[in-house]
């Protein structure tokens, strides 16, 4: 996997130096309700692998940046079809720093899953399994790593993958459909806004989204409604 990552942030990789080829480093698998996209509301397997390589200011998963336990790839896949869930989720973390995830979800999708994959969009999302839906964020500015976007992703998706927004102030906003405009996303791909958890109040963002006139869904994050937004493994 070819990576950007300057010198000074080579660190945020190191859970992964001594990782073995075929194993896994797993921060969670677990199941619950999928709480984003346009998947929301579906019983979803999640499996959460360890580590990241940039990092979002507002994050609400730095747990998964190092802690994590290795597993075999047979064993990840075992713990996964055990739930008997048609919907699986790979999210991190970046799920797509370990060389296993691309070949796990391919063995997934074999067995008839249908597999989603959260993905922050920093790194080359070309050699994703066409049969899996790519759930990318675009990074706003006030996430820190808007600098880290890689656009020519956008050239790898499919009609049917999802674009998500976080939205954390005005400007966020502006970038945001600056940016959709600029590449037509709207035209392109399913177009997901979020709010960053409580930095905008979601009224503030509908305000703003019916007012800009765009035609792309608002979405909420369910599971920190639902349980406690501080909750792990929800
Ligand atoms: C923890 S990330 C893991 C996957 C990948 N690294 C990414 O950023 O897409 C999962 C999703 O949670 C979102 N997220 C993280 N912190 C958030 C927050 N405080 N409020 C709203 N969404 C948040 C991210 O933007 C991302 O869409
Ligand atoms: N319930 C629930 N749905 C989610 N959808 C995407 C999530 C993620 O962290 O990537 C997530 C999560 O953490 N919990
Ligand atoms: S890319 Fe995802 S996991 Fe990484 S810091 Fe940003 S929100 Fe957190
Ligand atoms: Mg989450």
């Amino acid at each position: 996997m070819q990576l950007n990552l300057a010198p000074e942030h080579q660190h945020r990789l190191a859970p992964l130096a001594n990782k073995p080829a075929g194993q896994l480093l797993i921060h969670e698998i677990y199941r619950s309700i999928q709480g984003e996209s346009t998947y929301a509301g579906l019983p979803c397997v999640f499996v959460r692998l360890t580590t990241c390589n940039v990092r979002c200011v507002w994050c609400d998963t730095p747990h998964a940046f190092k802690e994590g336990a290795l597993l075999s790839f047979e064993d990840v896949l075992q713990k996964v079809l055990e739930y008997n869930c048609p919907l699986v989720e790979l999210t991190g973390g970046e799920p797509l720093l370990q060389e296993e995830a691309f070949e796990l979800m391919s063995q997934l999708a074999d067995r008839g899953k249908k597999v989603l994959l959260e993905t922050s969009g920093t790194v080359p999302v070309d050699q994703v399994d066409r049969r899996v839906c790519i759930i990318m964020d675009l990074k706003c500015p006030d996430s820190g790593e808007c600098d880290s976007n890689l656009f020519a992703n956008l050239d790898h998706l499919k009609p049917t993958d999802e674009i998500k927004f976080v939205i954390a102030s005005r400007r966020d906003f502006e970038w945001t459909v600056e940016t959709i405009r600029k590449h037509q996303l709207d035209r392109r791909f399913e177009v997901l806004l979020s709010v960053v958890h409580d930095k905008v109040k979601p009224v503030q963002l509908v305000d703003w989204l019916l007012d800009s006139q765009l035609q792309v869904r608002m979405q909420l994050q369910m599971h920190k409604y639902i349980w406690d937004p501080k909750q792990r493994g929800v």
